[in-house]
């Protein structure tokens, strides 16, 4: 293991938050290297290179592009699109920074014998009793405490987060306090990266273009027919099978989703259950949707002794979203249970569930049932 050094790598976006870091962490006194990851190009855009190269040469500090191109499209955005192909809600944006943004930092960091990694993610963290926690932000609107749930103590120890004490006001007046105006003005980014508008067009566009030599297979496909003609319209069901309408394919719903379903009812309805084999979408009143019991795999666990039996747990399963009291235990079959103290509607398998006890994260899965 490196020993600890005052050398930062951090992951320059071209965005506020991380040009801010930057900023900081030299104020802070660290020798800053950033690194930009191509991880996508919107429109084949590569400005966000150019402002972080910029931003870099006007800071002093040494900057490196990394392509990762390649393995961004086959563990997220072909992810992705399997996760709706198999009528579940996916979560690039946590995959990616527990399995790629902050294991590459700390690779490229090993290689170039720098200790610590840094992003401008607003997240805090402490140590207790010889273990990091990663903490909520001080600014509770950006607080992104929820995608980083999978992340472990080689990492967390090495962490810096110049982001976490200020809020994002604060950050765009350093910027201009600092004479970087442009910096200060950029947009936040919003939703998945690689699909910040409408997924379903996205989704439409990707499967289209892989075709019949579809790239992103799963069970569903052994047919060898291209996914796109799995496309097509199906029924929306009620509970007991009876038909209420048409709608345009089910990868294109959401459990708990209740607008953008294009029809009209004397009642609200939202959306149930998911069956890709049959192209069917049940839709049914939202207290039918109320799940207390959650299974998730690919779990992490920062400290089992805080989580598991533990009497009152928060879990969290949106980014912006409300809070639950649970408890947490193992399956035999390796399994994280939840057992949720109220009822909650609207859980999907794929989707994330982050715990949190006295503000410290501590860990999280992806859920692969409820009931
Ligand atoms: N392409 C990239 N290359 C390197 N690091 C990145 C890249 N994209 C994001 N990051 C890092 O991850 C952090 C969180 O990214 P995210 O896209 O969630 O936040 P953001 O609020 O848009 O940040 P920013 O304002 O810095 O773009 C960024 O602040 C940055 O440090």
């Amino acid at each position: 293991m490196m020993e600890e050094n005052k050398r930062v790598l951090l992951g320059m976006s071209g965005g506020t938050d991380s040009s801010v870091a930057a900023m900081r962490l030299l104020e802070a006194g660290y020798e800053v290297t950033g690194v930009t990851f191509r991880f996508y190009e919107l429109n084949d855009s590569t400005e966000y290179l150019e402002d972080a190269h910029g931003l870099a040469e006007r800071l002093g500090i040494q900057h490196i592009t990394y392509d990762v191109r390649e393995i961004f499209h086959k563990q997220i955005i072909e992810y992705f699109v399997q996760e709706y192909m198999l009528g579940h809600t996916p979560v690039p944006c946590t995959l990616c920074n527990n399995l790629l943004k902050w294991p590459l930092l700390a690779k490229i960091a090993d290689e170039m014998g720098i200790f610590h990694i840094a992003t401008g993610h607003y997240v805090r963290k402490v140590k207790k009793e010889d273990t990091y926690y990663i903490t909520y932000a001080a600014d509770s609107d950006k607080d992104q405490t929820f995608f980083l749930w999978g992340l472990k103590q080689d990492i967390l120890q090495r962490m810096l987060l110049p982001m976490g004490d200020i809020t994002k006001v604060e950050a765009r007046a350093f910027a201009v306090e600092h004479g970087f105006r442009k910096v200060a003005m950029k947009r936040d980014s919003i939703g998945v990266c690689f699909c910040p508008m409408d997924y379903r067009s996205f989704l439409k566009e990707c499967l289209r273009r892989d075709g019949s030599q579809s790239q992103v297979r799963n069970d569903l496909d052994r047919n060898d027919h291209s996914q796109f003609q799995r496309l097509k319209r199906g029924k929306f069901i009620d509970e007991k099978g009876n038909f209420i309408a048409w709608h345009e394919g089910y990868p294109f719903y959401t459990i708990g989703q209740r607008r953008g379903l294009g029809i009209h009812l004397n009642r609200p309805v939202f959306v149930k259950e998911i069956f890709p084999e049959t192209n069917e979408v049940v839709l049914s009143s939202l207290q039918t949707l109320e799940k207390t019991e959650i299974f998730l795999k690919d779990w992490n666990i920062v400290n089992e002794e805080r989580l598991l039996n533990n009497p009152d747990v928060i879990v969290k399963i949106r980014y912006r979203k409300q809070e639950n009291h649970c408890t947490v235990t193992i399956t035999s079959d390796n399994l994280l249970y939840i057992h949720l103290h109220e009822p909650l509607a609207a859980v999907a398998p794929g989707q994330a569930a982050a715990f949190y006890k006295d503000g410290l994260l501590l860990g999280g899965g992806i859920i692969v049932s409820s009931r």
